[in-house]
């Protein structure tokens, strides 16, 4: 299956669902990917690709690491490679590497070509599609970065067949994201169907990819509809960054962070009790967390201001309206928002 994507400035690339195919590359080609996933599945990888020079940059695997230092690292293999402006990057790798190679594309020579392979469920569904490339620093998530399209995504699911259950909760987490904002079917297609099962992730997999796409096509650079992917990150990133990127996988703090909109939503009678619940239920049915025990709820609040789609002193929350639709909005009181952390907190 195929998805395009169509930017109103003429980009335009394939986001391609199925087995990777043998394709050869006129240029020069590094992939960048981590140790974990080399062992698993370079020899497949190189299988499938050859290039007029071919090289492999793997640097260390974890958040932790998706940093300013690991992008020199890159750049570093790139200078030492002789790479010019007709070269390629290839992300080999879940969505750390995916969002380090983009950005390090976008920087090297000020910009080269680089192409997703992304190899986790929750890089599948969400982060190779959209060009949103960065890394962390001590003050949050993803607050350095670039937008910068790849040329092409090619998702094999192949890949998922060695992917511990934790990164498919972490994976499905994002899944439901895009069902909640924006397709009330597919939630409850989800609700209906075990995505243990090969083909149902596959299904998911599709439907996840044209919703993202979709709302990409419409507004690349965030100014309005894309924000409404971040649904739960608002919450989520900063307790990712309070627990210094070593607790909760991206896809599970974002699972608590949806609950904690969704307590926002009920808060501004958007969203019923029962609705809130059958968010719940379907993240548990995959263990993913919805708890966390905010330790200061004025020190989470004030993380807040730093969050990319504050502006001039205000925060900006995505809210669901009921399940399949949502609302970005400016206008909750500290009050209102004061109220729902504080529910986590003790
Ligand atoms: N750019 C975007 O639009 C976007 C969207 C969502 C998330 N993200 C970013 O993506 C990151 C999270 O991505 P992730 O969840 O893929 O985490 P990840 O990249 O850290 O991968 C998770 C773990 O799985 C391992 N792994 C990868 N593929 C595997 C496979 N096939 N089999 C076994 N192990 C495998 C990795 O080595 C790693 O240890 C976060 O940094 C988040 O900010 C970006
Ligand atoms: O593509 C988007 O837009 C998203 O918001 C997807 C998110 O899942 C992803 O985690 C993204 O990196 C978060 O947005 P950010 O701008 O806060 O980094
Ligand atoms: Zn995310």
């Amino acid at each position: 299956m195929i998805v395009n994507i169509s930017l109103p400035d003429g980009t335009t690339y394939d986001i391609t669902i199925d087995r990777l195919k043998k394709e050869y590359f006129d240029r020069k080609v590094v992939v960048v990917t981590n140790p974990t996933i080399s062992a698993l599945h370079l020899d497949y990888l190189k299988d499938k690709l050859s290039a007029k020079e071919l090289s492999v940059v793997t640097i260390p695997d974890g958040e932790k690491y998706k940093n300013m230092q690991t992008i020199e690292t890159i750049l570093e293999h790139c200078f030492e490679n002789k790479l010019n402006r007709n070269s390629l990057l290839i992300a080999f790798g879940g969505g750390v590497i995916g969002d380090m190679t983009g950005f390090a594309a976008s920087l090297y020579q000020r910009g080269i070509d680089f192409i997703q392979v992304p190899t986790t469920l929750l890089s599948q569904v969400d982060a190779s599609v959209g060009g949103k490339t960065g890394v962390n620093n001590k003050y949050g998530k993803n607050l350095i970065g670039a937008f910068h399209q790849p040329i092409a995504v090619n998702i094999d699911p192949y890949f998922l067949t060695t992917l511990p259950k934790r990164e498919l909760g972490a994976g499905i987490a994002e899944i439901v994201k895009m069902a909640v904002t924006f397709n009330k079917d597919f939630f409850q297609w989800l609700e209906e169907n075990d995505l243990n099962d090969e083909e149902n992730i596959k299904t998911a997999i599709a439907k996840s990819v044209e919703t993202k796409a979709w709302v990409v096509s419409q507004d690349e650079k965030e100014k309005g509809l894309r924000a409404a992917l971040n649904y739960g990150h608002t919450f989520g990133h900063v307790i990712e960054n309070e627990t210094n990127y070593n607790t909760y996988l991206h896809g599970e703090a974002v699972g608590i962070g949806m609950v904690m909109a969704n307590e926002l939503a009920k808060k501004i009678a958007y969203m019923s009790d029962e609705e809130a619940l059958r968010v719940k239920k379907l993240l548990e049915k995959y263990d993913i967390p919805t708890t966390y025990k905010i330790a200061d709820v004025e020190d989470f609040y004030e993380h807040f201001f730093l969050d990319k789609k504050s502006l001039d002193n205000r925060i900006k929350f995505i809210v669901p309206k009921g399940i399949g639709n949502c609302e970005i909005t400016d206008k909750i009181s500290k009050e209102d928002v004061i109220e729902v952390l504080k529910r986590f907190s003790n």
